[in-house]
This record gives structure tokens, C-alpha cells and sequence, in this order.
């Protein structure tokens, strides 16, 4: 469960850990990175929230910490970011047998794999949602700091295109739970088994019963999944994203929430010219996190 830091970097008001540990789940070493804001090196007494932000096919934990601009929005509202990686890694690990870069390594979706090869090491649900936020908060505890941070219980989650379906896909599976204070997302996949992307990585990671599917699929989450809490989803989507009528399609959400307790709550704005990269993403960062710092309770 220990974490091993393969580097530290200043970066607005805080810093930006870069770190490794052995997963259980997914039985690979993973990299995960966390920027701490500067409240966190003030030492403030209240708790500092965790967003959690699960990037897309082909990132490792370095593209959003480099090019999405959290840093200084953290420090504005004081919450922590926690970018965890995309996929297991290594030599052992199986990949695309048709080496794409939409399935196998970078390419994970953020489920449990039941199938053989994947299911030994793709348990990327049970490792964001469940090992990782207790493994660090463990971590930080034995610093003698975990007072500071909060990963397990004030937390919120987004994420960009594959990681944007696993956002939503999370925070409607453990709405229950009320695992997740609020969610958003970056152009995401919001019906993954109507798409191509979907398609092949439900197919290969949960095997051709699609009724299997549905346990992740936000579009068919949304109509089981009651909205108890008044929440709303904020979606953003770029009508220049070459993704966004073949992979993405965010209204279909809005669609699917039709007659449920979701209905007029996804909140889909399309902005105009915009296209799928961290330009975008960068752009509409700001939004993202003056939502989820109310929703946090820090506005
Ligand atoms: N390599 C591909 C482009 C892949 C791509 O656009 N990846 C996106 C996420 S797509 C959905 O999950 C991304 O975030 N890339 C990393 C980045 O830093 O931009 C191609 O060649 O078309």
C-alpha cells in the first residue's frame, strides 16, 4: 500500500507529487500524481476536498497535470487533485491484439474486466474508486498529515472523453452510496455501447452479453439510478471535437434522462469552435471546478 515518489515539482502555490505504488487490484505497479494546493502547505485545520479527474484514451497520469491548468483553481478554491493512471502498464500486461490506441494499455475504461486476458489486470473500477483513495489516504496519514486531505469522503470526480464516461459512469453507480459529492465531465462517452470506442473495449474487457454493459453505461445508468440530491451533471463539449457526433454524443444523456429524476439535470453546453484537446479542457477548467468547489462546500 506504500507509495514510492518518483518526483516532486513546484507548480502555482502548491506542488505536484508524482508517485507509484503496487496495486492489489490490478497486480502492476501504477503512477498516479496529486497536486496539493497551497492550503495544504499553510497547514489549514479544516479539510482539504479531493477531486479526482480520470483522463483519456491514450494519457498516462502526466497529460492533465502538464496541460489542464487544475493547479491554480485548486489553490483559488483549496481542493486537492488526484490524476490517477488510464490503464495497468507493463511487459506482462495484455494489450490491443490489434494494437489501437482505444483498447489494452492507456486504454483501460475504468471497469472490472471479466474476461480472459484482461481480467487479471483491468480492474481499473475497483482500483480508482476503492484501492486508490484508500491507499492514499493511508499514505498521508502516516505522514501525519491525513487530517489535511480528505480522499475518501468529501470528493468529487470529472474526467475528458474515455475518462469523462467513467466519471459519469461512477458517480451514478455509487449514487447511492453518495460516494461522490458532484460530477462533471470534459466531451465524454456517455452511450459507450452504441460507439465504436465502446464497443470494442465493453467487447473485449466484459465479453459479448451486452446486457452486462448496462451496469457501466451512464445512458443506461441514468434511467435506474434515482437523483435523490437535486445533483446536475456539467458537461462540456466542443462542436469542433472531430469525436463528438461518432464517439461522444453527450445529448444522448440528456435524452435518456427524459421522464427520470434526471430530466433537465445534464447540463450539456456546447461551445462553439472548440475541438477534443487540453486547449479545450484548459479552457473550461475554471468552470469545472467553481462547480464542484460549491458542491464541496468551499464556496
Ligand atoms: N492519438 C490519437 C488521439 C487520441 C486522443 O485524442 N486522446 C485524447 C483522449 S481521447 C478519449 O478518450 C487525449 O486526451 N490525448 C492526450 C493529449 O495530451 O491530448 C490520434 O492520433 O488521433
Amino acid at each position: 500500500m506504500s507509495f514510492q515518489v518518483d518526483g516532486e515539482v513546484a507548480s502555482c502555490g502548491g506542488r505536484l507529487l508524482k508517485l507509484n505504488h503496487e496495486s492489489k487490484e490490478t497486480k502492476t505497479q501504477m503512477s498516479v500524481n496529486i497536486y496539493l494546493p497551497q492550503q495544504y502547505y499553510t497547514k489549514q485545520t479544516s479539510k482539504i476536498p479531493v477531486i479526482y479527474y480520470l483522463s483519456g484514451l491514450t494519457c498516462s497520469p502526466q497529460n492533465a497535470s502538464e496541460k489542464a491548468f487544475w493547479q491554480p483553481q485548486a489553490d483559488k478554491y483549496g481542493f486537492a487533485v488526484v490524476f490517477p493512471d488510464t490503464s495497468p502498464r507493463g511487459d506482462e500486461v495484455p494489450d490491443d491484439p490489434e494494437n489501437g490506441w482505444d483498447f489494452g494499455l492507456s486504454a483501460g475504461f475504468y471497469v472490472d474486466a471479466t474476461q480472459d486476458p484482461y481480467k487479471k489486470n483491468y480492474r481499473m473500477f475497483s482500483y480508482v474508486h476503492d484501492e486508490l483513495p484508500r491507499a492514499l489516504h493511508q499514505h498521508f496519514q502516516k505522514q501525519g498529515s491525513s487530517s489535511q486531505l480528505d480522499f475518501l469522503d468529501n470528493i468529487a470526480i470529472t474526467g475528458h472523453s474515455m475518462g469523462g464516461f467513467g466519471a459519469i459512469s461512477a458517480f451514478l453507480q455509487l449514487r447511492s452510496a453518495n460516494k461522490y459529492k458532484s460530477c462533471s465531465a470534459f466531451a465524454p462517452m456517455v452511450s459507450p455501447s452504441g460507439v465504436q470506442w465502446g464497443e470494442k473495449a465493453f467487447g473485449g474487457y466484459l465479453g459479448n452479453d451486452i446486457t452486462t454493459w448496462k451496469k457501466y453505461d451512464p445512458a443506461a445508468l441514468i434511467q435506474t439510478v434515482k437523483n435523490t440530491n437535486n445533483d446536475y451533471i456539467l458537461i462540456h463539449q466542443g462542436t469542433s471535437d472531430p469525436f463528438y457526433k461518432k464517439q461522444l454524443k453527450p445529448e444522448l444523456l440528456q435524452q435518456a434522462a427524459k421522464g427520470t429524476t434526471w430530466e433537465g439535470k445534464i447540463d450539456v453546453q456546447l461551445v462553439d469552435g472548440f475541438d477534443h484537446s487540453y486547449y479545450f479542457i484548459s479552457t473550461f477548467v475554471p468552470k469545472h471546478a467553481e462547480f464542484h468547489a460549491k458542491n464541496l462546500g468551499l464556496i
